[in-house]
């Protein structure tokens, strides 16, 4: 882009920020409720509530509040869901089987959802780190995360979430040759039109410390997760991982953390011209509500800032907790 600027007084910049009229006729990017995605935790029982301590304003529901959060969703115009289930400690094994299960409580709520508020879109998450006992996205096998066997046990989770009705898969393990085992079990099972939303640039990172206690993973994990997430110091690496899944079959990708991360956000964009995602972790969600809670930042203020950054980035929707705050925000 060239600058060729008039010498000052002729170019006065700050005629286009003089009123709300004019600000809003130059405003170059716009935040909408049809650029959410909301991440929900879904627990067993019945008109089940629990606090995550950690991330002040959410909470684990059982599948009926999940039921009423989508209902809540569409009234809205929150045009998708995600739903990460908190797994009974007993149901965690080192084989994970629990994950594929028909009716396990994730694919329970999917079903749920899709039955009562059919017009949201479902996404879900595909690892197994909910279901393991050694709480990694991979099965462990003498402390080493098996990539093919993993694979192998991905691809029945994503067969059973596409079965009960899930519209997005969003594999967020960071195997080798997830994706195109997936799409190609997808097509082979007769679920053609089953989006994949690959959590392609996924970093190892501390922003999830909230998110494994909402689901319950933070005990069972041993050691980090350095051997398959990305190394938060590379931003090439990410395009190679983008390349390949889009390469595989991914309908979308998605940068993980968000705000941190808009770098890579910019380049997935920029490079690849996709649907882009950016996942605003719990830990950033975290790190906003405890300013907030505190009186040292206005909360909603800092929430709307942060949601357009990623739309200047080049983001075509943001995963984020606020999403309700968000859209009661933007529908006032
Ligand atoms: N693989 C599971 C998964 N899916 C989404 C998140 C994190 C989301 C968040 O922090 O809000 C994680 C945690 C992890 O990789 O340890």
């Amino acid at each position: 882009m060239r600058h060729n600027l008039a010498p000052f007084p002729a170019t006065r910049l700050r005629r286009t920020r003089r009123s709300a009229s004019i600000r809003a006729l130059c405003q170059e990017n716009t935040l909408s409720v049809n650029d959410l995605i909301w991440p929900m935790f879904v627990v067993e029982g019945s008109g089940e509530r629990q606090p995550v301590t950690s991330m002040p304003g959410v909470e684990r529901r059982s599948v009926d509040l999940i039921v009423q959060a989508a209902r809540e969703a569409a009234d809205l115009g929150i045009p998708a869901i995600c739903i990460f289930p908190y797994t009974d400690p007993a149901l965690k094994t080192d084989c994970c089987r629990e994950a594929w299960s028909a009716d396990n409580l994730s694919n329970r709520a999917i079903a749920a959802v899709k039955d009562a508020v059919p017009e949201v879109a479902v996404m879900t998450d595909i690892a197994l780190d909910p279901y393991n006992a050694q709480g990694h996205d991979g099965i462990v096998k003498d402390g080493v995360i098996l990539n093919d066997e993993t694979v192998d046990a991905l691809v029945k989770m994503a067969l059973a979430q596409a079965n009960a009705g899930a519209d997005i898969l969003g594999p967020s393990d960071m195997m080798d040759g997830r994706i195109g085992a997936m799409r190609a079990a997808l097509e082979a099972e007769g679920h053609k039109d089953v989006s994949i939303l690959s959590y392609s640039a996924k970093y190892a990172s501390s922003f999830y410390g909230p998110f494994r206690d909402a689901v319950g993973a933070s005990g069972a994990l041993k050691g980090d997760k350095k051997t398959y997430q990305m190394n938060p110091a590379n931003s090439d690496e990410a395009m190679r991982l983008v390349e390949r899944d889009l390469v595989e079959g991914a309908d979308m990708v998605m940068v993980k953390p968000g705000l941190p991360y808009l770098d890579i956000c910019r380049r997935v964009k920029v490079e690849f011209g996709v649907p882009t995602f950016a996942y605003q972790v719990s830990g950033e969600y975290a790190m906003i509500m405890a300013a907030a809670d505190n009186g040292w930042i206005d909360g909603d203020a800092v929430m709307l800032e942060s949601l357009m950054a990623f739309r200047r980035a080049g983001c075509d929707g943001v995963l984020t907790y606020f999403a309700p705050q968000v859209a009661r925000a933007l529908n006032d």
